[in-house]
């Protein structure tokens, strides 16, 4: 497929949609909006969108944590055959707000399934479709919910509640996954200020892409 698939991690508050609002925006100037897609998991085609409202309803405190999983999958599922292989095939780049490394560090990790269950589930989900370069914003769990509290406080979701320990199992997992994967995740200290954060991420993916910035 002639696309770029580029998806963005990090662990809640750590300024993703913030740093992809500015990528989106300088790229829609460099390439045209025609070339570019924006989507977001869970999320980003109607059934997905629609799988996003279960998952975080406020009320759903009772939903079980293997479900959780499978209702991340199955949104992820549909969002790569309505959207992400369309995109890459139509030659788009293609900026994602989260996808599998998400379900691995917080159903993985957070929720104590394992890391490697959840792999597997989804590659049932992405049937092999990975992002050709993730960035990683990397920021202490303290920091990101701190940031939360302070501008997001009317819209804080059921996974935002969780408790620090929870968030801190998750970072970690991103940790060990970038050590694992280093070619394709690359980390970008998110705890800097914005324009900085936005100036590392540029130059990140013009590293993988010269075509880009
Ligand atoms: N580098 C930064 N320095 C200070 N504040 C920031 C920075 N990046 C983002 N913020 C602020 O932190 C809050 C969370 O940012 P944002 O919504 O972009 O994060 P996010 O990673 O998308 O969070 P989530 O995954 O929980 O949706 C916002 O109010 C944003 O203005
Ligand atoms: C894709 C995905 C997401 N999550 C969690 C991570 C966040 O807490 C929310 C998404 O919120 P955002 O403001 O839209 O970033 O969902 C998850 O637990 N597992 C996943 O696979």
């Amino acid at each position: 497929m002639d696309g770029k698939f580029i998806s963005f991690e990090g662990p809640d508050g750590a300024g993703k949609t913030s740093v992809i609002r500015q990528i989106q925006e300088e790229l829609e100037q460099q390439l045209g909006e025609e070339e570019l897609m924006y989507i977001r998991e869970p999320g980003g085609s109607r059934i997905s969108e629609e799988i996003r409202q279960l998952l975080f309803d406020n009320k759903n405190t009772d939903m079980d944590p293997r479900t959780e999983a499978l209702l991340f999958a199955a949104s992820r599922r549909q969002l790569v055959v309505s959207e992400i292989i369309p995109g890459l095939k139509a030659g788009k780049v293609i900026l994602c707000d989260r996808y599998i490394d998400s379900s691995i560090a917080y159903q993985g990790a957070g929720r104590g399934l394992g890391e490697r269950e959840i792999w597997t589930i989804n590659q049932f989900a992405i049937d092999g479709l990975m992002p050709d370069l993730t960035i990683y914003l990397d920021i202490e769990s303290e920091l990101g919910l701190t940031r939360i509290a302070k501008h997001r406080s009317n819209q804080v979701n059921r996974l935002d509640r969780e408790k620090l320990a929870f968030h801190q199992t998750v970072r970690q997992s991103y940790l060990r996954l970038q050590q694992r994967y280093p070619e394709r995740i690359k980390l970008i200290d998110a705890s800097q200020p914005l324009p900085a954060v936005i100036n590392d991420v540029k130059a990140t993916i013009h590293d993988r892409f010269s075509e880009l910035f």
